[in-house]
């Protein structure tokens, strides 16, 4: 069975086609697989904490200061690299404003990356 947990922030970037200082709101979206044999995947409670943490690293933050290209692709990436450490995470979907563009991150690129 699989969880999720969304999450919003605010941030601002520079990208080299993209080059002046500008914002964008995000939407994030972490999944989580387990077999839930004690009813659970992961506890709710638990998840939000370490959500949390992540999101207060990235609301109203300079991306450039600590993901060397702040695409929503990296931002992807470096969500994945903080919480899967923590939990059977097997997905990061990213998506910009409201205009329906996003980026998933899975299980798959994870271990193409050596990164799973
Ligand atoms: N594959 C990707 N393409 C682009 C990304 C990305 O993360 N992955 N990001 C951008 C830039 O962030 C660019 O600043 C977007 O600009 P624009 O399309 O003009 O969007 P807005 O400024 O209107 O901002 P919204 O967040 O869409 O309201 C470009 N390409
Ligand atoms: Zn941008």
């Amino acid at each position: 069975m699989k969880v999720f947990k969304q999450f919003t922030f605010d941030v601002a970037h520079q990208l080299p086609d993209w080059p002046g200082l500008h914002g964008h709101s995000y939407t994030a979206e972490v999944w989580f697989e387990g077999p839930a044999t004690d009813g659970y995947v992961v506890p709710e409670s638990l998840l939000t904490n370490q959500v949390e943490a992540v999101r207060k690293q990235l609301d109203h933050a300079y991306l450039n200061a600590f993901i060397e290209l702040p695409t929503s692709e990296n931002i992807a990436r470096w969500i994945w690299d903080r919480l899967r450490p923590q939990g059977p995470l097997i997905k990061v979907r990213v998506f910009r404003g409201s205009i329906g563009f996003g980026v998933e991150y899975d299980l798959q690129d994870a271990t193409a990356e050596g990164k799973a």
